[in-house]
């Protein structure tokens, strides 16, 4: 049973069509991203939701209630920017306070609600500090806990972590996640980051020029991407035209087909190795190496072609640009893309 339902919308500016009949149902309590480069509709979706922005075409239904021309205020519905959008003059307990007073509710529950906000995102020590003397974190923090202080049903988020570095970043991320099952929330993030859709969401669709391209869990979006774009955008897939993939291996693809391997998918020897049925040995030279973390990424040259490996970082000792290294392909790790 569904609780947000978008259905058939469409929107354009102009004569620039930038959602293009778009449906996807939303289960309550699912954490949901709306994932794709930048251009592709993401957020004239989210503000539609929102309020912010009119539909042409099309129905959007919040718990079986149909809200397309509701006003926002009257949606139940939290957005975050990227922007934070603080109140510059007013401190941090007046800030998150904001939509509570113009509700126009009893002055002990403001105070007990504000306080348990910034609680929540552990900015208690920082109740009477303004915007200008936060880092961007807590500012990212403050506009949290004004959202959450008004207990919407849907958390909208639009890129909210861009503007923070990495390490909070994630700390961050980790947050929110915690927060939307604490508020019991239904929540739908915008952002063209995969790692951070992958990180964060129940359920990732992808869009591509105004469509969903795929939805799905991050693992079936990055294990059975539908098309060479999924697959590029997923991760940092090994796409080979099947011509090429016949030359280099020998075998005969149809040409409409499109090879997808991922990196971590291929193994990397120094010694000769016998292939077994249906399994491809590839000889190449290691043209480049580079330190990923926890993995290494070798950049493997195969006639004109270069084929991306990625070794867990204490199996690649040994290993050095310019060596002869064999491949192993193994057939179910092979994609094939129309
Ligand atoms: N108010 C507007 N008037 C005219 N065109 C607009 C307006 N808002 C957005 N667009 C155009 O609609 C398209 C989609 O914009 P949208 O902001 O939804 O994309 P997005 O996927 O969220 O991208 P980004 O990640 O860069 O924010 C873009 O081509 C944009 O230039």
């Amino acid at each position: 049973m569904s609780y947000i339902d978008i259905i058939n919308v469409s929107k354009s500016y102009a004569d620039n069509q930038v959602l293009k009949n778009i449906s996807l149902s939303i289960k309550k309590n699912e954490f949901v991203t709306l994932l794709g480069s930048s251009g592709c509709g993401k957020t004239t979706l989210l503000r539609s939701i929102a309020g912010l922005g009119s539909i042409d075409n099309g129905k959007i239904m919040l718990d079986s209630e149909d809200i397309t021309h509701k006003n926002p205020g009257d949606r139940n519905i939290g957005m975050i920017f990227q922007s934070y959008c603080l109140f510059p003059t007013m401190n941090v307990f007046n800030n998150v306070a904001y939509g509570l007073k113009l509700k126009k509710e009893p002055e002990s529950k403001i105070k007990n609600e504000v306080m348990s906000a910034l609680e929540s995102v552990n900015l208690l020590e920082k109740v009477k500090s303004y915007p200008s003397q936060l880092s961007g974190g807590e500012r990212q923090r403050v506009a949290l806990a004004r959202s959450l202080v008004m207990k919407p049903k849907v958390l909208l988020l639009d890129e909210p972590f861009n503007a923070i570095d990495a390490k909070l970043r994630k700390a961050l991320q980790l947050k929110v996640k915690e927060l939307h099952k604490e508020y019991d929330m239904t929540s739908i993030m915008v952002t063209h980051d995969q790692d951070e859709a992958m990180i964060m969401s129940d359920t990732i669709h992808l869009f591509k020029d105004g469509v969903i391209e795929q939805s799905g869990t991050s693992a079936e979006l990055y294990l059975t991407p539908k098309s060479k774009y999924v697959a590029s955008f997923m991760g940092n897939y090994n796409v080979i035209e099947a011509e090429i993939f016949s030359k280099i291996t020998g075998g005969k693809y149809s040409k409409e087909h499109t090879i997808g391997l991922r990196p971590e998918s291929i193994e990397i020897h120094k010694e000769k190795l016998e292939a077994k049925a249906n399994e491809f040995i590839l000889s190449g030279v290691i043209s480049n190496l580079i330190p990923q973390g926890n993995i290494v990424r070798f950049s493997v040259k195969i006639m004109d072609e270069y084929v991306d490996v990625d070794v867990l970082v204490d199996r690649c000792s040994g290993f050095s640009i310019g060596d002869i290294v064999n491949l192993k392909i193994k057939p179910d790790k092979i994609l094939y893309f129309d």
